[in-house]
């Protein structure tokens, strides 16, 4: 299968901090990578390094197969300044600026998108609203449009279900399973539950990176790891492992 991007031996962190550790990781067109680990185990930087948003102290990445490296991402929903003077229409919108032209305007087709992903996550009353009369559920569906407004390649989710009910997290993981029909998915989610439910293959990340080609992690591949995690798997795997890994 065609290959997106390709991390190879990736050292990456802050100022003098190392966070990523040879990390090497393929992600492949209609991938759906689900990425767990650890409180501060380096899984936001991770995302940054495949952002662009930190170079890589030592090692490459490579963007193999893709446009003007379109990436969707949907943040961390606590990390976003509500105090911003933004209509929910304008966020979702704001996901084409960067395959505008400078000033570039909004075309109808635009528009149209827009307000047809607004409708499909149940938002579209709330359009001229100010995001920062939202709920943070609402916040999280303005932000998934902007994320996928502009048919990204790769879309990568920082804990998407944080504010999420468990009504809105079916529709979620609906919406994300016809994404991934046409698009790969990297989503990072504490919930383990969840991840193992929906996600195609694991990597879990604790300064460095393990990836599992599955699923469904067993007590042969915790072994491996090197960090607590609270395992709850699927089908005939034993309930909920609970192991240092
Ligand atoms: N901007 C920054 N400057 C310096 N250190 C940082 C910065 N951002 C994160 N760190 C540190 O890097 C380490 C990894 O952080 P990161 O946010 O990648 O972890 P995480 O796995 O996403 O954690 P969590 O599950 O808590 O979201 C942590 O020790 C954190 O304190």
């Amino acid at each position: 299968m065609t290959k997106l991007l390709e991390l190879k031996s990736v050292y990456a962190g802050y100022d003098n901090k190392i966070v990523l550790k040879n990390v090497d990781l393929v992600v492949k067109k209609n991938d759906f990578l689900g990425i767990i680990g650890p409180n501060g185990g380096g899984k936001t930087t991770l995302l940054k390094v495949i952002l662009g948003l930190i170079k890589p102290i030592e090692g490459s990445i490579d963007f193999n197969n893709i446009d003007d490296n379109l990436i969707g991402y949907l943040p961390q929903i606590n990390t976003i300044d509500q105090k911003f003077p933004i209509s929910v229409r304008e966020v979702v919108l704001s996901g084409l600026m960067s395959h505008k032209k400078l000033f570039g305007r909004y075309q109808s087709e635009d528009k149209k998108k827009a307000k047809e992903l607004m409708e499909q996550m149940g938002i579209l009353h709330l359009k001229n609203k100010n995001i920062g009369e939202l709920s943070g559920g609402q916040l999280q569906r303005v932000f998934l449009c902007r994320a996928i407004i502009s048919n990204p390649q790769i879309l990568i989710l920082d804990e998407p279900d944080t504010y999420v009910d468990s009504h809105f997290e079916m529709e979620l993981y609906g919406v994300l399973d016809k994404l991934n029909e046409h698009m790969a998915i990297i989503l990072v989610s504490h919930d383990i539950g969840t991840i193992s439910s929906h996600v195609k293959t694991i990597a879990c990340v604790n300064g460095s990176l393990c990836y599992h080609d599955s699923n469904i992690i067993n007590q042969e591949q915790l072994k491996t790891y090197n960090c607590p995690i609270d395992l709850i798997t699927h089908g005939d795997v034993p309930h909920r492992v609970l192991k240092k890994h």
